[in-house]
């Protein structure tokens, strides 16, 4: 049967992910379920799919990516992110979220599982009795109580595993160096600032760190050497950062009291590997990565990773990408909106200042690589304006490169404008804006330069020609007033919507929305109806007008003529061609013509 070509996103599952959250991306997505594909084949399919859903046991590679060519998200339906070459992601565009607390619990009840049976001997009492024995004498146990747990890490997990351990009646010590103290303190936790202090006097140790460079291969042979001989250790983390022969060789030479081993260095572990004979081993308690294997647990990860999945295909944020800073939900609230305006000031302000088309004689303005965004009223507040930062670099460069190839989002933003030699200057005003219809509000400014040749250098880097480029390139440089001039945009959001409420010199509000006709024109009678009769006269609708005049503070400066103009914003139903934005500027009285689409 020939394959139905697919309209919606794709997404695709390669592992056992919990059907709650998979229910959210169905209707919407083609959502593929398909276990067991060797690298080979999830490298062959993988250039079909939007986005791709994993957890533990598939390897993200940089080959894999590489192959992604549509791929925008890696969701994690967990914490751990070592399987993702997350730089590689990040290289490409696309971002990677996990669900950074849907499994703690999960994670730290199973530590505490682990290290009661560590405790108790429960793995090899259970073997015994199944082989028909009877062995009270051989499997006496300790009790957790009194003891001391050395906790490495202590992050959502550490943290969980203290709370429980507290309630035990453990003493709990902990090496974190980035720990946050007071809530180390709210734990009964206390810190100490070295390893080496932990490895001394724990009697059981458990490790709750991400497996980085600074973590592999902590616990080794010297580190095991200096524990007490009766230590227990727990690793519910990652394999990698204890050596696996090391700790094999300390429980057989008695200097290590046992060990609860959930997570190895090879998932499952090769035969015949030390990781093998570990969990064959008396004195330890395995399990196969079961930390975070609860009903619960997949049922939260599952709807945190679908929800990010769903907002990034749809266009908007994620609540928590790996590879660009977490936002905090209220902020998210707050910004969403303003994201939607700051592209569209910065697609507003290439379309303009590069598709502009002037009669003879009128100054041009080109686009400028060097801009001041400035934030005011509630904005200047927020934690992270990364995401606008981001909005401003994709709206600028959107119009001047080619859409599919350049994925521009929160996590390469910086990167890309960087390569393309924009310098973006992010300020916040406290400025009282409560006279205002709205609380906040956004003005791009880009900075005056006398050095038009070098920023058409810039432009043409761009990867792709487009027809605003070209019209760019091929406008002669206007060695004039306008090169000394500041260019301006300023927006606001109202309702939700945004607003353009300056452009350049002239100040009045609208919609950047659907397809706009700017023309410069001297603010005399008839102007309205000579645009009118020849769009008329093209087939084209004007759906809204709005005409902004001079601004106010400017009108001192401004010469006699230009005091004169002012800028009519048309909304129209269809694209304008160029013949028809020829037949503009060369009537009289418009000066200037640009055409945006947004
Ligand atoms: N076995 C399983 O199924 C599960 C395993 N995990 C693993 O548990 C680990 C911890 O997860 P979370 O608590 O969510 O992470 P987290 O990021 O909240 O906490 C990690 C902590 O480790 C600390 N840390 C980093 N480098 C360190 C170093 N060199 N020495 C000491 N401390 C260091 C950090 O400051 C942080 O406080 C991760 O490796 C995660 O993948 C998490 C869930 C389930
Ligand atoms: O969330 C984590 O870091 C885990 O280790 C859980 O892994 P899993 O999703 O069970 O393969």
């Amino acid at each position: 049967m020939p394959l139905l070509p697919h309209s919606k996103p794709r997404v695709l599952i390669p592992e056992k992910v919990s059907p709650d959250g998979l229910a959210l991306l169905k209707g919407q997505f083609d959502v593929d379920e398909k276990k067991g594909l060797s690298p080979e084949e999830l490298k062959s399919i993988i250039s079909d799919y939007e986005a791709l859903i994993v957890r533990s046991e598939t390897k993200v590679t940089a080959e894999l990516l590489e192959a992604a060519t549509k791929l925008k998200v890696v969701a994690r339906a967990g914490v751990g992110v070592d399987n993702v070459d997350v730089g590689s992601a990040t290289k490409h565009g696309i971002i990677v979220v996990n669900s950074p607390s849907g499994n703690i619990n999960a994670a730290a009840e199973h530590t505490i599982a682990l290290l009661m049976a560590v405790a108790r001997n429960v793995g090899d009492a259970d073997a015994s009795i199944k082989a028909g024995k009877w062995e009270r004498g051989r499997l006496v146990g300790v009790e957790a109580k009194g003891k001391t747990l050395g906790i490495i890490g202590l992050g959502k997990v550490g943290l969980t595993v203290a709370r429980i351990a507290n309630g035990l009646g453990m003493r709990l010590i902990a090496y974190d160096p980035y720990a946050n103290p007071n809530l180390a303190a709210a734990a009964s936790v206390t810190l100490r600032t070295s390893l080496a202090e932990i490895l001394k006097e724990a009697d059981f140790l458990t490790l709750h760190t991400p497996l980085i460079a600074s973590t592999r291969g902590m616990i080794g042979k010297a580190e095991l050497a200096t524990m007490k001989p009766t230590a227990r250790i727990l690793n519910v983390a990652r394999g990698g950062m204890i050596d696996e022969d090391a700790l094999l060789e300390a429980l057989n030479a008695g200097t290590i009291g046992g060990a609860g081993i959930d997570v190895f260095t090879s998932e499952p572990p090769q035969p015949d590997s030390s990781a093998t004979r570990l969990i064959a081993h008396p004195k330890v308690v395995a399990t196969p990565h079961l930390g975070a294997s609860t009903r619960e647990a997949q049922e939260n990860v599952s709807i945190d990773v679908c929800e990010q999945v769903v907002s990034i295909l749809n266009g908007d944020l994620p609540r928590s990408a790996v590879n660009a800073p977490i936002i905090l939900p209220e902020e998210y609230r707050t910004l969403a909106p303003f994201v939607a305006l700051v592209e569209k000031m910065g697609s507003l302000y290439t379309q303009h200042y590069t598709s502009k088309f002037a009669s003879p004689g009128a100054s041009t303005k080109s686009f400028r690589t060097t801009f001041d965004i400035t934030y005011e009223g509630a904005l200047a507040s927020l934690n992270t304006t990364k995401p606008l930062f981001a909005a401003l670099v994709k709206g600028l460069l959107t119009p001047i490169t080619s859409s599919d190839g350049l994925n521009i989002n929160i996590v390469n933003a910086e990167l890309l404008a960087k390569e393309r030699g924009i310098l973006i200057n992010e300020q916040r005003s406290r400025e009282n804006v409560d006279e205002k219809p709205y609380s906040s509000f956004v003005t791009l400014r880009a900075r005056a330069t006398r050095s038009p040749s070098h920023q058409r250098s810039d432009l043409s880097r761009s990867s792709s020609p487009s027809a605003a480029r070209t019209t760019a390139t091929s406008q002669k440089p206007a060695a004039s007033a306008a090169e000394n001039e500041d260019q301006v945009i300023q927006g606001f959001v109202s309702g939700n919507k945004p607003y353009i409420s300056r452009l350049d010199r002239f100040k009045g509000e609208f919609v950047p929305k659907g397809t706009l006709l700017i023309c410069r024109n001297y603010d005399s009678v008839g102007k309205i109806g000579f645009v009118g009769s020849l769009l008329g006269k093209a087939g084209v609708n004007i759906g809204s007008m709005a005409v902004a005049p001079l601004h106010e503070d400017l009108e001192d400066a401004a010469g006699e003529a230009e005091n004169n103009e002012a800028l009519m914003i048309l909304g129209v139903d269809k694209p304008v061609g160029e013949d028809v934005v020829k037949g503009l500027i060369a009537g009289e009285g418009v000066l200037e013509v640009s055409v945006i689409n947004f």
